[in-house]
């Protein structure tokens, strides 16, 4: 799990160290150098690299990183001062391994291009955690022409102009190749605005680890959690251990999204989908996936439960709302069931998602727990804000937690990097997985369907979100050739087993290699 920290408690975490008078920026400045040789390996003879440096620490890293390259690889390096005030120890530094710091604004238009067009690679170190998402009016023309002339950028601790608590971000910051990172991740470099101009991220160990808070910031997922959170069938497996689901999902205006939930659902290992539909949508469910149980719903069941008793008793999550308009009877029934509301036997699930149309039945009086999940795209939770009064503006990290303090519910907020708030107050979770071909029809009832799976094996609320994303995600990398092609919904139900299968296999191959 990567385990980010925002700005003041890496400050923090650095007080007893620097104290201790460990010397942090030649150690973040020696690995900042390390990655610059690491990015030059295949460069043409004599590379160069230019650092722009900031007045702050984070100057000071690029100013030291310049000089190591000098002094211990002897590449050219140079440096741009881009505040009026120099980092005067990285500065001094520099200079007495004979590099040279050109003030920004002694740079004309055609002197900055010509820098520019010798460089290899750019070191961006204008600002780190003291930086804010603003850009000052004379660094833009720099900015600019940096962007413009192509050269890659090596970012030190944080793309320059994003926030490292928040990553809010100055639409003019630098998209890095990579980032060095020191100490800890950074919760901006996981979140909306920093993650996009991030690139790779390095972490260098500072040994800040002990010094940091136990309850990171963001948390973020990786390939090996998957191996210790998915649960996996075993000899004493039976279909209800490993878990039923029953979705509510489909109608007569939106059948299709029925065959979606229930795949992603069954695609990800589900021991039992049960389909609680219309007769017409449960025919269409039933062609594409005959494993599935299916429960008709409609005239004349209106007034009584769909799932007897002891059905309900074996069913462990409920998905609603895929396919389904806001007035449909199942939107309220089963908003009812995981409000605790409903007159069921004590056994019934108290777990599952609210997605789509059932998110409006949600209003201010609603109390749901973190193992229910409500899974909205940016419109469907600003809609949701302004119901539940809250500010539908806000950035998408505090809109996903205003909501979970809310509602009470886990709710995963979908977009580029989806976040997930757990319902219990516990760390934001970020997920990057997904590509921008997943941004078509139906993925979003795909992801219900695995999420209820995951539920339904008794994951808990934010585990389960947090891994739906990741498995989706991948998937829908698979279906698109990492981007490549097209995808249709259902090509990302049909490649989850495929992405499952390749991650658990790669964990395996990492903890062999480990032992
Ligand atoms: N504290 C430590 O022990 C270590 C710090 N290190 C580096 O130090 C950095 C933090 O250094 P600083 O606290 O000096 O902060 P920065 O170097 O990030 O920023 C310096 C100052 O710039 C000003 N500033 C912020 N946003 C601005 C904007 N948009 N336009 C113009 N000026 C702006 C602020 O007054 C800020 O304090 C870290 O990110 C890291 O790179 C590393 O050397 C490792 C050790
Ligand atoms: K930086």
């Amino acid at each position: 799990m990567l385990r980010a920290h925002g700005a003041e408690a890496v400050r923090e975490a650095e007080r007893p160290l620097l104290e201790a008078g460990e010397p942090l920026m030649l150690r973040a400045a020696a690995a900042l150098a390390e990655r610059a040789v690491h990015h030059l390996r295949s460069a043409p003879f004599a590379p160069q690299v230019l650092v722009l440096a900031g007045a702050g620490s984070n100057g000071g890293d690029g100013l030291h990183a310049a000089a190591i390259l000098r002094r211990e690889h002897s590449l050219a390096a140079d440096a741009i001062t881009a505040a009026p005030r120099r980092h005067e120890e990285g500065a001094a530094a520099l200079e007495a391994a004979g590099g040279t710091l050109h003030p920004l604004a002694s740079l004309d238009e055609e002197r900055l291009a010509h820098l520019l067009c010798g460089a290899d690679l750019v070191i961006d170190s204008i600002l780190g955690i003291g930086g804010r998402p603003e850009v000052p009016a004379e660094l833009l023309p720099l900015l600019e022409a940096v962007r413009d002339s192509g050269v890659p950028v090596l970012a030190a601790d944080l793309p320059s102009f994003v926030d490292a608590t928040t990553g809010q971000a100055a639409p003019e910051a630098l998209p890095a190749r990579e980032t060095v990172t020191f100490g800890a991740v950074k919760a901006g470099l996981l979140l909306p605005g920093g993650a996009e101009l991030a690139g790779t991220v390095h972490l260098v160990d500072l040994g800040l680890e002990e010094h940091l808070p136990a309850r990171a910031a963001v948390e973020r997922l990786e390939d090996a959690d998957v191996r210790a959170l998915l649960p996996r069938p075993g000899r004493d497996s039976t279909k209800y251990r490993r878990g039923v689901v029953a979705l509510a999902v489909g109608s007569e205006q939106y059948p299709g999204a029925a065959v979606l939930a229930v795949s992603g659902a069954a695609r990800t290992g589900a021991g039992m989908v049960r389909c609680l539909a219309p007769q017409a949508v449960l025919d269409l469910v039933l062609r594409a996936r005959p494993e599935t149980v299916g429960h008709p719903v409609g005239p004349g069941r209106a007034g009584g439960r769909v799932l007897d008793d002891e059905t309900l008793a074996r069913t462990h999550a409920v998905v609603i709302g895929p396919g389904l308009p806001g007035d449909d009877p199942r939107v309220r029934r089963g908003v009812a069931l995981l409000a605790g509301q409903m007159d069921v036997p004590a056994e019934a699930p108290r777990r599952g998602v609210l997605d789509a149309g059932a998110l409006g039945a949600i209003d201010p009086g609603t109390r749901l727990c973190p193992d229910v999940v409500l899974t909205p795209h940016r419109g469907e939770a600003e809609r949701l804000a302004r119901r539940l009064d809250i500010d539908p503006d806000l950035p998408a990290p505090e809109l996903a937690r205003a909501l979970a303090a809310a509602t009470g519910a886990t709710v995963l907020l979908k977009g580029a990097i989806t976040l997930v708030a757990p319902g219990d107050g516990g760390p934001l979770r970020s997920q990057d997985d997904a590509t921008p071909q997943l941004a078509t029809a139906g993925t979003g009832d795909v992801l219900a369907g695995v999420l209820g799976a995951l539920l339904a094996a008794g994951l808990p609320g934010p585990d389960a979100a947090a891994l739906a994303a990741l498995l989706h995600g991948r998937a829908g990398r698979l279906a698109s050739r990492d981007g490549l092609h097209p995808l249709v919904a259902l090509d990302v139900a049909d490649s989850l087993p495929e992405a499952i299968g390749t991650i658990l296999a790669d964990a395996q191959d990492l903890n062999r290699g480990a032992r």
